[in-house]
């Protein structure tokens, strides 16, 4: 069993903060191997605009991983289709972008990396480019065909997971199905076992409507699905409690008992975990057979070019990958030892 584990970096957008985070994290070492999936050249002419050095080195996959090597990166290269200008958008680059998310995915899905961690890319752009996109954590569960994925956000004291993702609000309430939400818990409880190592997880699970529906004065979706949903998934055992009114459920007393707060959608539990930790919080995409963390933020295209980004995340986010890949390597093993 290999002790460095080896990561890909997917750069993201190209007139982002994405290049600049990576050639950032590359002056120091790491215990892992690093490759960053991206064209070369840009990040070469960001490392200039930084005044930053930075070597890159070609990567290949035909030897053991070696740790990484303060100020150089290991590259998996991929042409850029218009050269990138720090802070403007070009839908021309769209398709680079995602064809950088599905080398990153099938080469782990093929063994050949360890995880996956993420630097921001711009949905809009994507679009705008022709590709229909809505984020990673939905590219990431159709490419990998995984029945559910969950988005989950994670700071120092805080994890905050999601029922539905990317939605607008209009079309949240009828996502929220008995199999979804069984599904989103399930997925969510086996992780926070297996993954973070929580021996019976508790999770606090939010309700859609404000006052949880106040007895169905306020909203329906609390009495129809909610309710009846985690009283099926409590009798198989799980240690759930809710649906709680989210604004009762993100209070201290509450929250110092759960493992885990579930919210039924994106601005319901983001804006809290954000408020808490941006900056160090870290992105996770459970449930897949591949390793999948990110950053918290988006592309900053203000920022971009400037030296100004926070590099903070996105160096979370390696160690949790790193984390995650020992853990499942660890397990896989003891399950081979047992048989
Ligand atoms: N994982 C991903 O790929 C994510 C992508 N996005 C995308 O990013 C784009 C821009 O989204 P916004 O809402 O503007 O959010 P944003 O996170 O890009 O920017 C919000 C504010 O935070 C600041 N900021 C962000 N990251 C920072 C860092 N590392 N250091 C210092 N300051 C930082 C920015 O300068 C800006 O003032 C959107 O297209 C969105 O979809 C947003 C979140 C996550
Ligand atoms: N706000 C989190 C976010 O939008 C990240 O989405 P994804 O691209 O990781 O799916």
């Amino acid at each position: 069993m290999s002790q460095c584990k080896r990561i890909a970096i997917t750069v993201g957008e190209p007139a982002g903060i994405g290049p600049d985070l990576v050639i950032m994290i590359a002056q120091q070492a790491y215990s892992d191997e690093l490759i960053a999936i991206c064209d070369p050249e840009l990040l070469i002419t960001r490392a200039r605009q930084l005044n930053l050095p930075i070597a890159i080195e070609r990567c290949t996959f035909d030897t053991e991983p070696t740790p990484h090597i303060p100020r150089t990166i290991k590259v998996y290269p991929v042409e850029l289709k218009r050269p990138a200008v720090a802070g403007e958008l070009n839908p021309d680059n769209a398709a680079y972008v995602v064809e950088t998310l599905r080398i990153a995915a099938e080469e782990s899905l093929a063994g050949r990396f360890d995880a996956i961690v993420t630097a921001p890319v711009h949905k809009g752009v994507i679009n705008e480019g022709g590709i229909a996109f809505t984020g990673h954590t939905e590219y990431f569960e159709a490419i990998t065909q995984t029945p559910q994925v969950v988005m989950m956000l994670a700071t120092e004291g805080l994890r905050v997971a999601l029922v539905t993702t990317h939605l607008p609000l209009s079309a949240v309430s009828a996502a929220i199905t008995p199999e979804r939400l069984t599904d989103v818990v399930t997925v969510l409880h086996t992780s926070l076992k297996q993954d973070f190592g929580i021996a019976d997880p508790h999770i606090l699970v939010a309700g859609l409507n404000p006052h949880a529906g106040e007895s169905g004065h306020l909203g329906h979706e609390e009495q129809t699905t909610i309710e009846p949903t985690l009283a099926t998934l409590r009798a198989q055992g799980l240690k759930l409690t809710g649906p709680l009114p989210a604004d009762t459920l993100f209070t201290p007393k509450y929250l110092e008992t759960c493992d885990a707060a579930l919210t039924m959608y994106h601005d319901q539990g983001l804006p809290v975990l954000k408020y808490k930790g941006f900056g160090n919080a870290v992105n996770i995409t459970l449930g897949m057979p591949i390793i999948r963390t990110s950053v918290d933020h988006g592309t900053a295209l203000d920022l971009a070019g400037t030296g100004r980004a926070d590099a903070g995340s996105l160096r979370l986010a390696i160690q949790y990958a790193s984390d995650m890949a020992r853990n499942k390597a660890k397990s896989i093993h003891e399950r081979q030892e047992t048989h």
